[in-house]
């Protein structure tokens, strides 16, 4: 059997790629190449660079692959572009998961494992956030998932055999942990990769967006996951996955950070002074989010194996000070 990864040479997908072939699976990766590196896709792996919109070639692609159950990472994910930009949002995210999903069942595939996001959350109104809480996003990223949970219940009470288990990401965080596969986003606007840079001298200093949160130091507080844990999470949900799954999922570690947390643990970590500059809030961003990971833990056993964030920062910068030019340093040398 194989399985289809969409979005397998973005940051996330691609080290679940290569969890999934370190476990004996056979994998097919669909990318547009848009944001991903066609480098970080294991050879062993087969490839076809298609977008999500182009539902007839994705449904050549999975009757040709034989594929049986679709690992579903591909997305446009800033917070705050989503903000500036929403049409292109609700285009890739909602419109080209309905082209997916529209494909499968062209193709007869009715399993997904679906990666959503506590974006959906919006401000919650308790702390640390179950998957009961609430969902009122406060951005058009957080709404273009929460429309596609929706039409992913749709399609489960509609379809006979449709079962999906959807994973709402925390932030995730970290590279994998032998400096393989990085975190390489064009243009940065992630926090723990832009204290890195500052780190490395690639940038004067690091601006923290908003010190006038209703939290303890004014910044933003946030539950950093590994990389790799939350791959492990997706190898248990595919697992777990059957015709008649219908459940979400929140990974997270359950403690939360804040901006200037984040800074001086990366100061610790890296050895090198990371200046900060304030600037006003980044619309779209919720005060403070981190998650219950109970029923993860129960129902799937999940366990993390990254439980401080200073060895998940370690990771990170273990991939930046050997590619600070990301992945194209590979190319380059
Ligand atoms: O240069 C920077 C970058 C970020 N931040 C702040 O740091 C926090 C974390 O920001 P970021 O790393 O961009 O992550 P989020 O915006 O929290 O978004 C991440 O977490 C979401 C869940 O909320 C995921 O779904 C998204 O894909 C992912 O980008 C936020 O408060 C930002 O305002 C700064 O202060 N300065």
């Amino acid at each position: 059997m194989t399985i289809l990864v969409t979005g397998g040479a973005g940051y996330i997908g691609s080290h679940c790629v290569r969890q999934l072939i370190e476990a004996g699976q056979k994998v097919c990766v669909i990318d547009n190449l848009y944001r991903g590196h066609r480098e970080a896709v294991p050879a062993e792996a087969s490839f076809f660079q298609i977008d999500l919109l182009e539902t007839e070639r994705l449904t050549e692609v999975m009757k040709s692959q034989r594929i049986e159950k679709v690992i579903h990472f591909a997305a446009l994910a800033y917070v705050g572009e989503s903000v500036t930009e929403p049409l292109p949002y609700y285009m890739n995210n909602t419109a080209g998961t309905v082209s997916l999903l529209r494909a499968m069942r062209n193709s007869r595939v009715s399993q997904i494992v679906f990666s959503s996001s506590c974006a959906t959350y919006g401000i919650p109104d308790q702390i640390p956030v179950t998957e009961e809480s609430p969902q009122s996003p406060i951005n058009p990223y957080g709404w273009s998932k929460l429309f596609i949970e929706q039409i992913l219940n749709d399609c489960s009470h509609s379809y006979p055999n449709f079962g999906f288990i959807g994973l709402r990401y925390f932030n995730v965080a970290g590279c994998s942990h032998d400096g393989a596969l990085g975190e390489d986003h064009d243009p940065e606007t992630h926090l723990i990769p832009n204290c890195l840079r500052t780190a490395l001298g690639q940038q004067s200093h690091m601006t923290v967006l908003g010190n006038d949160y209703p939290t303890d130091d004014g910044t933003c507080i946030r539950d950093y996951v590994h990389v790799e844990d939350i791959c492990s999470a997706h190898l248990l949900a595919l697992n777990a996955l059957n015709p008649q799954s219908s459940r979400y999922y929140n990974i997270g570690l359950g403690q939360g950070f804040s901006v200037l947390d984040v800074v001086k643990t990366s100061e610790r970590v890296t050895g090198h002074e990371i200046p900060v500059e304030f600037k006003p809030r980044r619309p779209g961003d919720p005060p403070v989010l981190s998650a219950s990971n109970k029923r993860i833990s129960e129902e799937l056993g999940w366990s993390p194996k990254y439980t401080s964030l200073e060895e998940i920062i370690q990771t990170a910068w273990d991939w930046f000070r050997t590619h600070p030019e990301g992945y194209r340093t590979e190319t380059a040398s």
